[in-house]
């Protein structure tokens, strides 16, 4: 048995100074992939579902595909997290199908792309984190917009994100807010917005201090230095496959993501989850699109899946390393759901605030 809190193992990754990737998944290729990673590193991973992943795949399937991967590597301790849960209900039918943590992200209203105000989002996240503490599950908040400091834009690339222009102070989390949000909605983990955003086109440049604002993090962190920090939109975009999409015929625009040295300086202030997808959706189509288009007569998905597969383990266990979860899985033995539950009602698990 495997499966692990996000408060139980953002805690280890605080305690030993180490930031922990979430990857995304959508299908067994991917789950197959990231767990590889880990298993060749010794770390342990947080996978997440998003709505239309939990759409795509099923939660059955998403289920048992955790209970299979929890099975193949029992030595590796797994966070099944929901990824941005658009309300309540969303985040109690992930819990029933097994998942260890939610996101109650109510930056944005239900519909996902309207941002919503302060009442509504602590009100929802706070039903959320009391709710799902009963049961020991973990949950993550989040408090400002998510969105780009060079066009005002949200992201809408993966179907939520926020319509339409927001202001500089939407984009970016306010510390002082940030201490009130984490005291009254109990959140284990907080995303915060400070210039990225979801998909690939994050950055017209690589990104300097005015457009991706770790200087908020270092605020954050140095007022809330016991609460765990959570960066979404943090795939690197790496030239190379960037490169390697468009040398077999993709059509990728330049961009720039978030540099690897931006989020280790991040993990050195407070950082403890980074949310990665779209680096991994890129490892994968490089492959697909170079084998048939080296091979335009391959009809076997398994021929061009798995060189995709190799690709994605290849990135994970990079990004592993580089954050130095590597090397943890084998510290942490997982707590279970029922004594995370107890330790939550002790009060020994809210948030220290000075
Ligand atoms: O934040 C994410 C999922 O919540 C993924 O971000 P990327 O699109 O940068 O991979
Ligand atoms: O938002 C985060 C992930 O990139 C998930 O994207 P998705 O909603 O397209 O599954
Ligand atoms: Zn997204
Ligand atoms: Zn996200």
């Amino acid at each position: 048995m495997a499966r692990i809190t996000l408060r139980q193992l953002l805690d280890h990754a605080a305690e030993h100074d180490y930031g922990v990737p979430a990857f995304n998944i959508n299908n067994m290729e991917q789950a197959l992939s990231i767990m590889a990673a880990a298993d060749s590193v010794d770390a342990p991973v947080i996978i997440q579902a998003s709505r239309g992943a939990r759409a795509y795949a099923h939660d059955v399937m998403l289920r048992h595909m955790m209970d299979a991967v929890v099975e193949i590597y029992p030595h590796i301790p797994v966070c099944v997290h929901l990824d941005h849960g658009n309300n309540p209900a969303t985040c109690m039918t992930a819990i029933q199908a097994g998942f260890t943590s939610v996101m109650m992200d109510g930056s944005l209203m239900e519909d996902g792309k309207t941002p919503a105000d302060w009442t509504y989002n602590v009100g929802v996240t706070k039903t959320v984190a009391d709710m799902a503490h009963l049961g020991g599950i973990s949950v993550e908040g989040e408090l400002g917009v998510l969105g780009s400091l060079e066009t005002g834009m949200g992201d809408k690339e993966d179907g939520h994100g926020a319509e339409g222009k927001l202001s500089h102070d939407q984009l970016l989390t306010d510390p002082e807010e940030a201490v009130k949000f984490v005291r009254e909605t109990k959140v284990d983990a907080l995303a915060i917005a400070m210039g990225t955003s979801h998909g690939a086109y994050k950055f017209t440049r690589k990104p300097d201090g005015e457009i991706l604002a770790m200087h908020v993090i270092e605020e954050i962190h140095r007022r809330l230095p016991d609460t765990h920090l959570v960066m979404h939109g943090s795939s690197s975009v790496p030239q190379e496959l960037q490169d390697i999409i468009n040398k077999y015929g993709g059509e990728i625009p330049q961009t720039w993501g978030v540099p690897v040295e931006e989020i280790q300086r991040g993990i050195k202030n407070g950082v403890r989850k980074i949310n990665i997808d779209t680096d991994n959706r890129m490892a994968l189509t490089g492959q697909i699109r170079r084998v048939l288009s080296e091979h335009p007569g391959e009809f076997d998905p398994r021929k061009y899946l798995k060189p995709a597969m190799e690709a994605m383990t290849k990135l994970c266990a990079e990004r592993l390393e580089l954050f130095n979860t590597a090397g943890q899985a084998g510290k942490i033995k997982p707590i279970p759901l029922a004594e995370m539950a107890k330790r939550y009602q002790s009060g020994e698990l809210d948030p220290k605030i000075g």
